[in-house]
């Protein structure tokens, strides 16, 4: 039996099973198997090339922004209208075969918009091209997931599910859970706060399925017990995502009010060119970019050239931004914050 069977086995099997307190500790191993197998699918498999690896696009800019989606929602669409790169676009579906930079210029930062071939339900298990596009969705600072507003409600569970399955949480942050391995000593496990979605028998097993027998726990979140298996494997990508609904021109109003009231969500028309300006100023928002502008002794800051970078940089990363050899000499920095954006940069 293939790895996608077994992990299919294993759905079919956590579907039928009851969710309550005696099946708990069942689901939990079940959980913990499933895990195994999908990070398993991610590795290598054959020396024909490296499996589960994204497109070779050079990152560019100052963020990544990856378009995902089924065939013939608009993602090229999108590309040539807001990029100066154009990317062929047509009614029939798959016309993309590739990954397709483009940039975003706004507000002094340079943004790498990358459209990619349409993906379908299985795409995480392939071994094509599908896989190649969830892989490159790994290498994102933030995740459109566009669809086509007359189609299916269906297709966004669909395509969170594909992404889910090659390790990366939409809209999440990392649970806050230390985690340490040890040689001797047993297990350690420490909660500050009440589990209500998990228990300690259910996380001891999981620990015990991944022959973890000598470790720290400490867990300071109420967590679910996937977020714990999360945790060990440890190879998460926790990414923001947007949902834009796009070809809102070929929907009713009430239609469109629906769509627009969901969270994280913006309603498009490539064609007719509506909400497009919004799209980018929400993208950008998502992005949390701190702009750094320089400044000499004496002299004002030069406005005109800011070092853009992600919410959490350090000083380090400015010094890298502006040039790479510029930190090992560098001794202190003063540095001025203007007005903070929602989450603020730590220094
Ligand atoms: N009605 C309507 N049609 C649109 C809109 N945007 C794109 N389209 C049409 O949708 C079709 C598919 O557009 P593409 O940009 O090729 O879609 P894609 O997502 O890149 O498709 P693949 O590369 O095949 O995955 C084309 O015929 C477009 O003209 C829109 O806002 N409204
Ligand atoms: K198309
Ligand atoms: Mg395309």
């Amino acid at each position: 039996m293939g790895i996608a069977e077994k992990i299919k086995e294993i759905e079919q099997e956590m579907a039928r099973t009851q969710k309550n307190k005696a099946t708990e500790y069942h689901l939990g191993l079940l959980k913990a198997k499933l895990a195994r197998y999908r990070a398993q699918l991610l590795e290598p498999t054959t020396k024909s090339g490296p499996a589960g690896t994204g497109f070779d696009v050079q990152k560019s800019g100052d963020a990544r922004i990856a378009l995902i989606g089924f065939p013939s929602v608009g993602k090229s669409t999108l590309l040539s209208k807001v990029t100066h790169t154009a990317s062929e676009t047509a009614a029939y579906e798959f016309t993309t075969l590739t990954a397709i930079p483009g940039v975003i210029e706004y507000k002094g930062a340079r943004i790498q918009l990358l459209d990619l071939p349409g993906i379908v339900e299985g795409a995480s298990q392939g071994r094509g091209r599908g896989r190649q596009v969830v892989a490159t969705a790994k290498t994102a600072d933030l995740i459109v997931i566009m669809l086509d507003a007359t189609k299916s409600e269906e297709h966004r569970r669909l395509l969170e599910y594909e992404l889910d399955a090659v390790g990366i949480r939409l809209n999440k942050t990392k649970p806050d859970v230390v985690f340490k391995r040890k040689t001797t000593g047993g297990i350690t496990l420490n909660t500050t706060v009440k589990l209500t979605k998990t228990d300690e028998k259910t996380i001891r097993t999981i620990l015990a399925g991944y022959k973890l027998h000598n470790c720290d726990v400490m867990i300071r979140e109420d967590i679910t017990t996937d977020e714990f298996i999360d945790v060990l494997l440890g190879n998460r990508k926790y990414i923001p995502c947007l949902y834009v609904y796009n070809k809102i021109d070929a929907i009713s109003l009430e239609q469109l009010d629906k769509l627009a009231r969901q969270p994280n969500s913006v309603v498009i028309s490539c064609e007719m060119d509506l909400n497009l300006d919004y799209l980018i100023e929400r993208m950008w928002d998502e992005l949390e970019l701190v702009k750094v502008y320089t400044k000499k002794r004496g002299a004002h800051p030069d406005l005109t050239d800011p070092v853009c970078l992600r919410k959490g940089a350090t000083i380090e990363d400015v010094c890298n931004g502006i040039h790479r050899s510029l930190v090992t000499n560098f001794r202190y920095g003063l540095v001025w914050v203007g007005r903070l954006r929602r989450n603020r940069a730590s220094y």
